[in-house]
């Protein structure tokens, strides 16, 4: 453990940031592809319409805040996904439950953002 955490553990403000941004590439690129080919163009449709219906300052910050939570959950999820992945490849009852309850909060994320984005460009 101590060499392990000699080789790979950061010990600088840079090193941290770095893992961080690492931890945005891999958990978009490597895992969260598929998902990130849907809540991408989704939102940059939100963001486009917003434009054109010129909403107000609080309703951009109010869209923001619901983009922001849908990505965290879905590489939240991500991130469980390759831990799973570590522990094992066989069938196991908590992995499945760990998996399911990932996807079911990036789904509750984006019912939510989704209804909040519905009433503040339509209503
Ligand atoms: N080791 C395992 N043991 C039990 N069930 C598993 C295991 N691995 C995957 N599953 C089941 O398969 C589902 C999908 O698994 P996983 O999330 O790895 O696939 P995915 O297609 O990459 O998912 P996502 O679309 O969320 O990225 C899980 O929600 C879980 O129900």
């Amino acid at each position: 453990m101590a060499e392990l955490e000699k080789a790979f553990v950061p010990t600088t403000w840079f090193g941290k940031f770095g893992c961080a941004f690492r931890g945005v590439w891999v958990g978009i690129g490597a895992y969260g592809a598929a998902s990130f080919a849907v809540h991408i163009p989704v939102m940059a449709g939100v963001l486009a319409v917003a434009c054109w219906l010129g909403v107000s300052w609080d309703e951009w910050y109010i869209l923001l805040v619901c983009i922001t939570v849908v990505l965290a959950a879905e590489m939240f999820n991500s991130s469980i996904e390759a831990l799973a992945k570590a522990v094992t490849k066989e069938y196991d009852p908590h992995i499945r439950d760990a998996l399911d309850i990932a996807s079911g909060a990036v789904f509750t994320a984006v019912l939510g953002a989704a209804t909040v984005g519905l009433l503040v460009l339509f209503f």
